[in-house]
């Protein structure tokens, strides 16, 4: 028996394919208790209100969550486009809502915020990493969020996000420098690399006034390496018996919880209060020293899940939205030399680069980023909501404890908000240059896009993410030309799932120094 033991707990992850036999098995012995639930749950359709379309490929115990492909965003969007705007999901025990319609969704979360700005239970985010709901990303609403939520608010603000901008401007300046000049060694690069060390580095000057000058240097290593972890444990095959409670016996052989907690406990917490020491006592203005300068007075146990919320949350979303950006434009080179030629026309008029708060005089390039998130969305699904009591909106009842989950790509391409939603047409934003922070927190009719949430939850980073994305597209446009390597178009049509992004697949471009280049 030993022995078995040992065996299972040397499988280092849980895999779903090692996964279905399992559930297979289980499938079998639960069927008789999934009718019995299912139809007491069929029954519950309250009289009087709309009932909320469910797919129909639906399998017992598990219900959809095996039917939903390798890219579940991409079966959602067609579920949604057959069957409306509100679909329901049996995600084993759990129930989804997905959403597609962004007025509903406005309903939902923001009319409805205090019964829908809940988070649901996950076994990693909730009772491991966030130690049961410290910090601001995995936190139940209540006096400690808001407490965070504020101090984080006290930083990040757009007043405050000023602060920052020479860092921005100068990290900038250097990822356009490394990347001209590795696209000099080599035939094309894949620019995710340099994004992650540029988004990285914003993040964790920002909030701790850490910067990393090499890829090479051990303590960038090690952060990356530990965020990396932080994601692929928070993945959903690690999460099967939150879903499905009868095969919670797996964990018995895997030992996943044990590997989660060791995870926390070994890695992030001692590399994450290193951190927050050393940011109390830097010499570089940081968010860590901000929020006591501030007022507020967080305990350390919140600052270590916090910092790492804000460091986790500020790297792959950046990435990710700028290696679409460059894809895009790649494939779009008439846009970019429009873009160019707007940049131009402000360093002839000015002698220098647009800074973001001069960004409503270059409004074709604000027009382009907005339309690069509209058109490709950084998340699936934003981050789900969970609803704490049964909710009415427009006739239906969302039940108290479902997952609500905004369908990021049915919402962008909803012909209401954006005619001809599938051409790429910068032009539509024009008249549309707040920044995206501010409408984000706007009536649902005037905002650009979704991608930074909803509500009480709405991204508290959407003005710093702004200015970063802005900053890295003046600095690259004003001085490269990208291009493809051998006629092969990064290809835009084909994302794949990272972690909650939706990330293009893998590609090389090459950027090119523009021989017209005016700096
Ligand atoms: C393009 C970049 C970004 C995108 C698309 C994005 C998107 C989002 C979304 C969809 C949410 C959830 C909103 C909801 O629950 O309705 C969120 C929350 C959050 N984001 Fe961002 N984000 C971005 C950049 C950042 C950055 C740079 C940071 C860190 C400085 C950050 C930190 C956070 C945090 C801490 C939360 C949780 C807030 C809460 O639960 O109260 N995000 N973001």
């Amino acid at each position: 028996m030993d022995h078995a033991i040992k065996y299972f707990e040397s499988i280092p992850r849980l895999e779903r394919n090692q996964v279905l036999p399992i559930v297979a098995i289980s499938t079998a012995l639960l069927y008789t208790s999934y009718r019995l639930l299912y139809s007491s749950s069929k029954t519950k359709q309250v009289q009087g209100h709309k009932s909320i379309p469910v797919p129909d490929c639906t399998y017992p115990y598990v219900g959809h969550m095996f039917s939903l492909g390798a890219l579940p965003s991409r079966t959602i969007a067609a579920w949604h486009k057959e069957l409306g705007p509100i679909i329901k999901l049996h995600m084993g025990a759990i129930t989804w809502v997905t959403i597609s319609d962004p007025v509903l969704a406005h309903k939902i979360f923001v009319t409805h915020g205090a019964e829908t700005s809940y988070r649901p239970h996950s076994t990693f985010a909730y009772d491991y990493y966030s130690d049961r709901g410290k910090g601001i990303g995995f936190a139940q609403p209540g006096a400690g969020w808001k407490e965070i939520r504020s101090a984080v608010m006290s930083v990040l603000g757009p007043k405050q996000v000023e602060k920052y901008m020479d860092l921005i401007q100068q990290q900038a300046g250097d990822l356009v420098l490394r990347m001209l000049d590795s696209s000099q060694k080599e035939d094309g690069i894949n620019p995710h690399y340099y994004f992650s060390m540029y988004s990285l580095n914003v993040i964790s000057s920002v909030c701790m006034g850490k910067q990393f000058d090499s890829v090479n240097d051990p303590a960038f290593i090690q952060l990356v390496d530990t965020l990396a972890d932080a994601m692929k444990f928070a993945g959903l095959e690690n999460d099967l018996p939150n879903f499905l409670p009868a095969i919670s016996f797996i964990d018995y052989f895997t030992g996943i919880k044990g590997k989660m907690r060791d995870f926390i406990k070994h890695k992030r917490d001692p590399i994450s209060t290193e951190f927050v020491r050393e940011a109390y006592v830097s010499s570089r203005p940081n968010m860590i020293k901000s929020f006591k300068e501030n007022g507020y007075d967080i305990p350390e146990e919140d600052m270590i899940v916090l910092l790492f919320d804000l460091l986790g949350g500020g790297t792959d979303t950046i990435l990710i939205t700028l290696c679409w950006n460059i894809a895009i434009m790649c494939n779009y080179p008439q846009v970019q030399n429009i873009a160019s030629d707007e940049i131009d026309a402000f360093i002839k008029l000015n002698g220098r680069i647009p800074q973001f708060r001069e960004r409503e005089q270059v409004p074709y390039c604000i027009s382009v980023l907005k339309e690069c998130m509209r058109f490709k969305p950084t998340t699936a699904f934003g981050i789900p909501h969970a609803v704490y009591d049964d909710v009415e909106v427009d006739g239906y009842i969302i039940p108290k404890g479902s997952t609500v989950v905004p369908s990021m790509e049915s919402m962008h391409v909803d012909p209401d908000f954006y005619p001809e939603p599938y051409q790429f047409l910068p032009e539509r934003f024009m008249n549309n240059l707040k920044t995206m922070d501010a409408s984000s927190h706007g009536k649902v009719t005037e905002r650009d896009h979704f991608n930074f949430g909803w509500g009480r939850r709405v991204c508290p980073a959407a003005h710093l993410a702004e200015a970063e994305i802005f900053t890295a597209f003046i600095q690259i446009f004003s001085r490269c030309k990208v291009e493809p390597v051998l006629n092969q178009m990064p290809d835009i049509d084909t994302p794949v799932s990272a972690g909650i992004n939706l990330s293009p697949s893998p590609y090389k471009v090459k950027f090119i120094p523009r021989v017209d280049a005016l700096i």
